[in-house]
């Protein structure tokens, strides 16, 4: 299987600088990941860990304070690596959209206000394909995608606060999607959306997986979400993946820590015993600690962990962990 995205020491933090002081919010720190072609990826993690960053930051759109101090950032185009922390604007925009699409946070309310969600997907294709004939190049091709994802034409007369917020939802992912990606980022997608219409949107984006044979990184806190849609789950922490695998050799076998403790406390049916959360709580991406960076709530701690920082390992077949009780490996240079 090929690697559509690898990153490699990928490090993404917030700088604030005064003439006396410099802070950086250690966000994305040193992340290597592969990212394998036709694949829905589910990312999960405590809020703060740097999910979002994360997904920004691969799809190339770090602004200050974010700002990307090393590593590399690949994704396979044309059957070639191109490393996207060195394109120029132009071929960067190029990118964008038909190749990597990105739905952020609250994107419900990306739709154009003022103006029928037709307008919309018109203005979006327009600007990045010629449409020499209307017909052809626009309203059928527009109406195939709509039909082949099941939503109701009658949505492209609408104006958006005349939909539904999970329908609004809807209508903005088929959008991230006319152009048939080969990636797609998406941030917390079912957030502030009820669960008939969370179904509804997680169907979607299995639909669009399935048709188009795309990658999807799907990041939310919503374990149940990341059960029913991710062919594989990566596990976020302070910054870093701790551990990555797929999904239901994950939520059985969880070899890190956090990852332990992250799955033990969901709620299983008829089981009445104690839920344990991890003791403590995160630390500051501004101070993290030296060593492995869940060590000082780590029930299993040992010396090397607050010393040296265990690098993500393969140590069953595909099933990778950052933590000393599994492999030595540290990360280098550190
Ligand atoms: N614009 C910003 N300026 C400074 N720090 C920021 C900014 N945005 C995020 N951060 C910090 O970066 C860290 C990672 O934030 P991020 O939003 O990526 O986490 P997350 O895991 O997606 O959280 P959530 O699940 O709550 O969305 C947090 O400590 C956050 O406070």
């Amino acid at each position: 299987m090929l690697n559509i995205l690898k990153t490699e020491n990928l490090k993404s933090y917030y700088i604030f600088e005064t003439p006396t002081e410099k802070k950086e919010v250690k966000a994305v720190n040193d992340v290597s990941i592969d990212i394998e072609e036709d694949k829905i990826y589910g990312v999960a993690g405590e809020s703060g860990c740097g999910k979002s960053t994360f997904l920004k930051t691969v799809c190339g759109l770090a602004e200050p304070p974010l700002r990307i101090v090393g590593g590399t950032i690949y994704y396979l185009v044309n059957g070639k690596y191109v490393d996207i922390t060195k394109l120029s604007q132009e071929e960067y925009r190029k990118l964008r959209w038909e190749y990597i699409s990105y739905i952020p946070q609250g994107s419900m309310s990306a739709l154009n206000p003022i103006i029928r969600v037709k307008e919309s997907f018109k203005d979006f294709v327009t600007a990045h394909k010629k449409i020499k004939d209307d017909q052809k190049d626009f309203e059928e091709p527009l109406r195939k995608h709509l039909n082949a994802l099941g939503l109701p034409m009658r949505v492209l007369k609408s104006y958006p606060h005349q939909l539904s917020g999970g329908m609004r939802q809807r209508v903005t992912i088929a959008l991230a999607t006319i152009l048939n990606p080969r990636i797609i980022l998406a941030d917390e997608p079912t957030t502030a959306l009820d669960v008939v219409a969370q179904r509804a949107v997680i169907q979607l984006l299995k639909d669009i997986q399935s048709l188009q044979k795309n990658t999807i990184i799907l990041v939310t806190h919503d374990m149940a979400v990341h059960a029913n849609i991710a062919d594989r789950m990566l596990i976020m922490y302070a910054g870093v993946f701790v551990e990555e695998a797929d999904t239901e050799e994950l939520f059985e076998n969880p070899l890190h820590p956090y990852t332990k403790f992250l799955i033990g406390s969901l709620p299983k049916m008829g089981d009445k015993s104690y839920k344990v959360s991890a003791p403590g709580s995160p630390p500051s991406l501004a101070n993290l600690p030296q060593g492995c960076p869940f060590h000082p709530r780590c029930p299993y701690v040992m010396d090397i962990c607050k010393n040296e920082r265990p690098a993500l390992v393969e140590t069953k077949p595909s099933h990778k962990v950052s933590c000393f009780l599994n492999s030595k490996e540290r990360i280098q240079n550190d």
